[in-house]
């Protein structure tokens, strides 16, 4: 269903991802782990279509679709939950909901519609009239979700959707990525722990620095813990190099201005 092969990207800072593989087969969970920074939010967006790819290819369900606009990836199939939800505060969960649904991507016999969302999140159902203010992180992360969902994607990119919530949620998220491959998805999902990656997913790709260290079974990583610390070793050394240097610009001086 995805296939990136030899993918590099980044902006105009410099180079993020460099010569990424990574096969995905339809119907199945796939889990991208790294450090902060280690380029998951990049590959999300990068297969998305939103950070233009500098070498590669990309390709969704047998398309090679590298050099498409996001808004074209997003017709042939892929969908995007963002990191941070990205909720109207303003609005209710039906007007997003409606809104999702409309415009071009109102087509008749959708697999996805406000009323089969609604019945796939009962919660939704029973916050419906809620602003996006008004509701938990958990409850705009379904929200989130939903709104993907109508966009009836083929292959759905999940950022960090479990990214400030209480651990019953984080289980809630899970237990929804997990139907979604039997509802004919095809799931990457970007975790900074292997503990929620092996939760959801059947693969899962350690990303160090923009490469791939290692990939691993869930099974693997559920059997031998220590293999996922041990291939994200790298970036724990890097990350402390990162935040030495970032301690030693907050010094007393500037903090007093
Ligand atoms: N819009 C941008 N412009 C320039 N550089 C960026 C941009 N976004 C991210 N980067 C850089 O790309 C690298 C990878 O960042 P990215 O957000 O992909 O990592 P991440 O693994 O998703 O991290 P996090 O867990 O913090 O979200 C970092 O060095 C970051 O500073």
């Amino acid at each position: 269903m995805l296939n990136l092969s030899s993918l590099t990207s980044g902006y105009d800072g410099g180079t993020v991802l460099h010569g990424l593989d990574l096969e995905i087969p339809d119907g199945s969970v796939h889990a991208v782990v790294g450090h902060n920074g280690a380029g998951k939010t990049t590959l999300i967006h990068t297969v998305a279509g939103l950070v233009p790819t500098s070498s590669g290819r990309v390709s969704v369900a047998g398309s090679d679709v590298t050099r498409l606009p996001a808004h074209r990836r997003a017709r042939a199939g892929v969908g995007l939950v963002p990191q941070g939800r990205r909720v109207f505060p303003g609005l209710t969960v039906q007007e997003h909901l409606t809104l999702a649904a409309g415009g071009r991507r109102r087509r008749a016999g959708a697999q996805w519609t406000p009323d089969s969302v609604k019945e796939l999140l009962p919660r939704l159902a029973e916050r419906a009239g809620h602003r996006g203010r008004q509701l938990s992180g958990g409850e705009q992360q379904m929200l989130a979700i939903a709104r993907a969902l109508l966009g009836q994607p083929r292959l759905l990119l999940l950022d960090e959707p479990t990214e400030g919530l209480a651990p019953l949620i984080v289980q809630d998220i899970a237990d929804l990525i997990k139907t979604l491959p039997e509802r004919g998805l095809t799931i990457l999902v970007a975790a900074p722990r292997p503990a929620f990656a092996v939760e959801v997913a059947e693969r899962v790709t350690i990303l160090v620095a923009g490469r791939v260290a290692e990939e691993f079974s869930a099974k693997e990583l559920r059997d031998q813990p220590e293999l996922a610390a041990e291939a994200m070793g790298h970036a724990t050394a890097e990350g402390e190099l990162v935040a030495s240097a970032v301690s030693s610009n907050n010094s007393p001086a500037l903090d007093a201005g």
